[in-house]
């Protein structure tokens, strides 16, 4: 079986699905059964973000055999990380052992670097990842968010922006096309179809929801893996197998 690094740099996407705390034994072998590619575990959604507690939450999804991304989104970026930076890259360095690649976000300057130590550390890929709730900016600026994830370290960059029509989308398609190991999403109504067409353009993960709480846009996991397995044969071919 391929592991979580080599699925991330090869052709096929991964369909991820984000997780809290609610229920984590259940989550775990629901996503198991329905075969998602990828638990994002949003530790920020965690009601008790002691690491111990984070940690027992976290286990289920390993035990159930489930490729893990750890993500603790800051508040700026739209998580909901109630804490400061210093007990984020404790949680982090806690976590990384446990799971099998982290999302960070460019903009949280003061741990990027210890996030990113403590992942190299651990042989796991990090995910360095842009949000915008509201717009999507102009591709000069976008190319430098990229540039500047790729110089901090990135194995992925993941841009995840508002779109609002096909200008917004044209911009963030021409990421995929100028770039590689990148994540794109576009946000909103209008981005939907971002979700199944931007993974056709080589975009990494596309990230759907099982109930709970979907960001703006994401669809259902089963018209994901529908729609994907009716547009990507390589994706379609990887259920079959798996
Ligand atoms: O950054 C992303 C992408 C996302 O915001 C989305 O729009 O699908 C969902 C988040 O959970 C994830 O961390």
């Amino acid at each position: 079986m391929a592991t979580l690094r080599e699925r991330l740099a090869g052709d096929v996407p991964l369909v991820a699905v984000s997780f809290g705390d609610d229920d984590a034994a259940g989550d775990a072998a629901r996503a198991r059964d329905l075969g998602v590619d990828l638990a994002e575990l949003r530790i920020d959604w965690h009601r008790s973000t002691e690491p111990g507690d984070v940690l027992r939450a976290v286990e289920p999804f390993r035990a159930a055999g489930l490729p893990t991304l750890a993500t603790i989104r800051s508040k700026a970026e739209g998580g909901y990380w109630p804490g400061d930076d210093a007990a984020r890259l404790r949680l982090f360095e806690a976590v990384l052992p446990h799971v099998d690649a982290v999302d960070v976000e460019l903009s949280s300057a003061e741990i990027l670097p210890g996030v990113i130590a403590a992942a190299r550390a651990a042989d796991r890929p990090v995910i360095v990842s842009y949000h915008d709730f509201d717009a999507t900016p102009p591709e000069p600026a976008l190319r430098a968010t990229v540039e500047a994830a790729l110089a901090a370290g990135a194995d992925l960059v993941k841009i995840s922006t508002m779109a609002h029509g096909a200008r917004d989308l044209r911009v963030l398609a021409g990421l995929l096309v100028r770039y590689d190991s990148m994540i794109v999403i576009g946000m909103g109504a209008e981005g939907a179809g971002s979700r199944v067409f931007f993974p056709l353009l080589g975009s990494r993960v596309t990230y759907s929801a099982i109930g709970g709480r979907p960001a703006p846009g994401q669809l259902p996991f089963a018209d994901t893996v529908r729609l994907l397995s009716q547009f990507s044969p390589a994706y379609a071919a990887s259920r079959a197998a798996a």
